[in-house]
């Protein structure tokens, strides 16, 4: 077995993405795909896709080289940044090499422990034995700044990993706990933004700009940071329940701090995430991304972050006024040109332009002073950018401030004892601008002086004066900003900032701007805005104006700007109203972002499809700006396109989004579950919701936080685009007898709600083998005696009623694979059982807890030809299930009770089983082998 690889230590020839050769056994080889980006070609310099040469000959991939030099690129960060000669040459070695690999591991803190175990004593140690070229592998890193050692980095490349036979099963374990949302594979400097927010369980918070959602998934995880620790204190308070993982005093002193961070829902975590992003198409990753964390506690948003529409909250002091929704802390990790990331994004190399910042500056300063209007005075903004340009760092924050009222209103915060053992450079105080033509200006007056001589009377490219240092705002303590450099810790480039915000304020409108003269006498002209900075002002102007204040009494300031000399602000002080939904269509435009070329900074030069989802074979999200324009992000060609208007707007707004209503407790489906599950009335039963516009139960009934509810509530009808929340708590399933609860307990619902189920709907499992029997076995048969191989559960599965049941796992014993405690879905037929978990779940525990691989076996499927079981069909029980199975899926044509094909895809594995198992057993007739307890249902 060999492996040749011609990495890229070098400097000014990138191979990143040629020639690696590996030959697999048999001598098959298969070629890298094109670099760091997953699917569809290259992110960077290679395309050319990989193909199989004739075995037991050795074939090299080769793509195009992307020579890693760029005069101007050098010149103008040598001349900005001004390091010392030494780090000037390992600045730029870093930024030419490839970037190391990282994840983190995510979800509960106890389960991200335990995946990270599993690295540290399977994994580690096997990968410390390969050798390679002579020499060690090197093994992944825990990234020291990372809390608990849950982030880490290793500097073999992804497609080694990927393809060297020795990493296999590491392979295999990043695959499949990937795909199953326990690793998130995310840069590193991507990990601190959400580090730094202070965020704690309870706190209301906002992500702006938040696709394809690998920090919103940090945050939605710091939301619900010991609540596990603390349903489990609540439930065994009043039920006197088995429910516990508690071993030792200090673990007890632990959970009751838990219980005081969020004490307020029964330990159920109050704080909210909304998460939004402008692409219709990035938002659907998001959801995606974020849905494999299975919380109630989250909306996805569909709006341009610049004109952020306020949300309505109930008003408890008076009903008949709405209050507006304010956040405790707000990430603005806006659109940026991403020339942080070009060790990822190889074509950066080629394609630098300074235009891009200059072209994004508006924007970032838009969403900036939004995010701070919609602050709770007291509360933070973390804004970043994975760009190395002022223009669109400490110049954004210095507009932002000015506009919101100064130094007195918000405070830059002074971060340096925070994350210690991250190395970082302050934020700079002084720079000069890079024009599109590579020009180099030192300050706004300096464009003064060219727009006086200037034939056309414009300022070169798109240079604004926000863009340069203020002499006035000297006294800005810019240099709590951090910008941190790849080569100080082997990273990607990233620019963070923390802001503070004091005490409320009325923001400045932005400058007036006034159209030249057209003799290009500049006279009369406030500032000599560039013409496409006014074309912005434009666009902004006939969003805004379009963007009704009327129930904020705040905005009437804005309102009386006079819109031919001012550009307006496009978002009231604090809280501008949305319109209904035909409004909101225009109000809704994106205005702002012109640069089509943009990147970000897990990016790509391709846009991603809108299924797009995490590539099966572990690859980061793809966070990245289309390089064509979004929707989000329309070019000035795309605005004036010769699509129909109607069409462009459609296509901006993405699909009609079915509304969210809200079940009565008395609804019949509430009733019903309440009483088959014997669900306490400690749950609250106000929180479910369907996603359609009868507000009937055809499919899916959801569960969503109490704030989730007012929200989506308070809101509807006003065209606020909400296109994702709540958690699938129950799904319609065909029953086996009238008695039977139609509506069984989904997996993502089911640690939410098994403490409150009764004790008649729970069995459970101690033992290690049982667990492995039931994910190995679709339909295992406990009758004809099969039930003593069931383990401990036998018995008790004999007693059970039919239908859904919580399977609750409490190991046993000292193993340490098997240790965690979990509550699963399972149903049991007349005949059979079955774990009602989608099939990469059920692989990635057998992994996780057996290290094993073993194919899954669908007993049903092996009795077929001979004894007549569970999983065989006569015709009409066929024709029963395609019926049921068809009327379904026509409720939900009718009620539109949809979701994108991205979300569904993994409850489409469940719903797939749900027929073939749940539907079965309607013709056949009880067992007649079970023991005599077995006989006496439980209900
Ligand atoms: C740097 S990426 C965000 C990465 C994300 N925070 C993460 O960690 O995965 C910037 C995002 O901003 C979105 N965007 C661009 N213009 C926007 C606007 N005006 N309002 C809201 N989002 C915008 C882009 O679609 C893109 O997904």
């Amino acid at each position: 077995m060999r492996l040749e690889v011609l990495l890229t230590r070098q400097h000014r020839v990138c191979h990143s993405f040629a020639a690696i050769a590996v030959m697999g056994r048999g001598g098959k080889f298969k070629g890298n795909r094109g670099g760091g980006r997953g699917r569809g070609g290259g992110r960077g310099g290679g395309r050319g896709g990989s193909r199989d040469a004739a075995p037991g000959h050795r074939a090299y991939q080769t793509y195009p080289d992307v020579v890693k030099e760029h005069k101007r690129l050098e010149q103008y960060y040598n001349d900005l940044l001004q390091l010392p000669e030494e780090e000037t040459v390992e600045f730029w070695a870093a930024l030419k090499r490839e970037l190391p690999n990282s994840f983190r591991f995510c979800g509960s803190k106890g389960h991200a422990l335990a995946v990270k175990r599993l690295l540290q004593t399977r994994y580690i140690p096997e990968i410390t034995r390969i050798t390679h070229d002579g020499g060690h592998v090197e093994p992944p890193k825990p990234v020291p700044w990372y809390p608990d050692s849950l982030a880490w980095s290793m500097t073999t490349p992804k497609n080694v990993v990927r393809k060297f036979p020795p990493f296999a099963a590491f392979q295999k374990f990043l695959v499949s706990e990937t795909s199953v949302g326990n690793i998130s594979r995310q840069e590193v400097v991507s990990m601190i933004p959400p580090l730094l927010m202070d965020l704690r369980p309870g706190m209301v918070v906002l992500d702006m700009c938040a696709a394809p959602g690998s920090k919103a998934a940090q945050l939605l995880e710091m939301i619900h940071r010991g609540e596990e620790a603390r349903i489990r204190q609540v439930v065994r308070n009043f039920t006197g329940s088995s429910i516990s993982t508690i071993k030792t005093e200090g673990e007890l002193e632990e959970e009751a701090a838990q219980l005081e961070a969020d004490p307020s829902d029964d330990g159920r975590a109050t704080g909210i995430l909304i998460a939004n992003d402008a692409d219709y198409k990035r938002s659907h990753m998001l959801i995606h991304q974020l849905k494999r964390l299975s919380s109630p506690n989250m909306i996805v948003t569909n709006h341009d972050a610049t004109m952020y529409p306020s949300l309505r909250i109930p008003n408890p002091q008076d009903p008949s006024k709405p209050n507006y929704l304010k956040f405790d802390r707000i990430l603005a990790d806006v659109p940026c040109s991403g020339d942080g990331t070009l060790r990822k994004n190889v074509n950066l190399w080629k394609d630098w332009n300074p235009g891009s910042a200059l072209g994004l500056h508006l924007t970032q300063v838009r969403i900036l002073v939004r995010a701070l209007q919609m602050l709770k005075p007291g509360g933070r903004v973390v804004y970043s950018t994975c760009s190395m340009n002022p223009v669109e760092n400490e110049s954004v924050i210095a507009a932002a401030i000015e506009r919101c009222g100064g130094s007195e209103k918000i405070e830059i915060v002074d971060c340096h004892d925070q994350l210690p053992l991250l190395k970082r450079k302050p934020g700079l105080k002084k720079w000069q601008i890079m024009d599109k033509s590579g020009r180099m200006w030192s300050s706004w007056e300096e464009v003064e002086e060219f727009i006086k001589t200037s034939e056309d009377g414009l300022a070169p490219g798109r240079l604004v004066d926000t863009m340069f240092p203020k002499p006035e705002a000297a006294d800005l303590p810019l240099e709590r900003c951090m910008r941190v450099y790849a080569h100080q810790q082997d990273t990607g480039g990233f620019f963070i900032t923390v802001l503070h915000k004091k005490s409320e304020f009325k923001a400045k409108p932005e400058e007036a701007r006034k159209q030249p003269a057209a003799n290009g006498n500049t006279s009369g002209r406030t500032n000599g805005t560039t013409k496409r900075a006014m074309d912005d002002q434009d666009d902004t102007e006939a969003a805004a104006k379009k963007l009704k204040t009327a129930e904020d009494p705040s905005t009437a300031d804005n309102e009386t700007v006079s819109a031919d000399t001012v550009t307006p602000e496009p978002v009231a002080d604090s809280v501008p109203e949305v319109q209904p939904s035909s409004e909101v269509t225009t109000a809704d435009e994106p205005v702002t972002v012109e640069e089509p070329t943009v990147v970000s900074e897990e990016v790509s030069n391709d846009e991603p499809a809108a299924e797009e989802k995490p590539t099966a074979d572990g690859d980061e999200m793809v966070d990245a700006m289309p390089a064509e324009p979004s929707a989000a992000t329309p070019s000035a060609e795309t605005q004036s396109s010769e699509k129909p208007e109607t069409e462009r707007k459609k296509k901006q707004q993405g699909p009609y989004e079915e509304p969210f209503k809200f079940l009565k407790p008395s609804h019949e489906v509430i009733k019903n579950v309440g009483e088959f599950y014997k669900i306490s009335e400690r749950f609250p039963s106000d929180r479910y919701m369907v996603r359609n516009a009868l507000g009937e139960p055809a499919k899916a009934v959801y569960y969503t936080s109490g704030l989730v509810r007012d929200i989506l509530v308070f809101n509807e009808g006003r065209g606020v685009k909400f296109i994702h929340g709540g958690v699938k708590m129950f799904v319609k399933q065909d029953a086996p007898s009238a008695d039977v609860c139609r509506w069984r307990i989904q997996s993502e619902g089911m640690p939410i709600l098994h403490g409150y189920v009764g004790e008649e709907r729970v069995v459970v499992l101690t033992k290690k083998e049982t667990l492995r029997r039931l994910l190995v076995e679709m339909f295992p048969k406990f009758t004809d005696g099969e039930w003593e191989k069931l383990g401990e559960i036998g018995p008790r599965v004999c007693s059970l009623g039919l239908g859904c049941c919580v399977l609750r796992i409490e190991p046993e014993g000292d193993d340490e694979d098997f240790n965690e405690h979990m509550a699963l879905p399972l149903w049991k037929s007349f005949q059979s059982l079955n774990l009602m978990l989608p099939k990469e779940d059920r692989s990635a525990m057998l992994l996780r807890i057996f290290n094993d691989t073993t194919p899954l076996i669908n007993m049903s499927n092996q009795k077929q030809g001979g004894n007549k079981t569970d999983g065989v069909q006569t015709k009409s029980e066929d024709a029963e299930v395609k019926t049921e199975a068809n009327g379904d899926a026509k409720a939900d044509e009718l009620n539109g009770d949809v979701e994108t094909k991205a979300v569904e895809d993994s409850d489409k594995m469940d719903v797939d089983e749900d027929i073939s198992e749940g539907s079965v057993p309607l013709a056949v007739p009880p067992p007649t082998s079970e023991p005599a307890e077995a006989m006496v249902k439980s209900e």
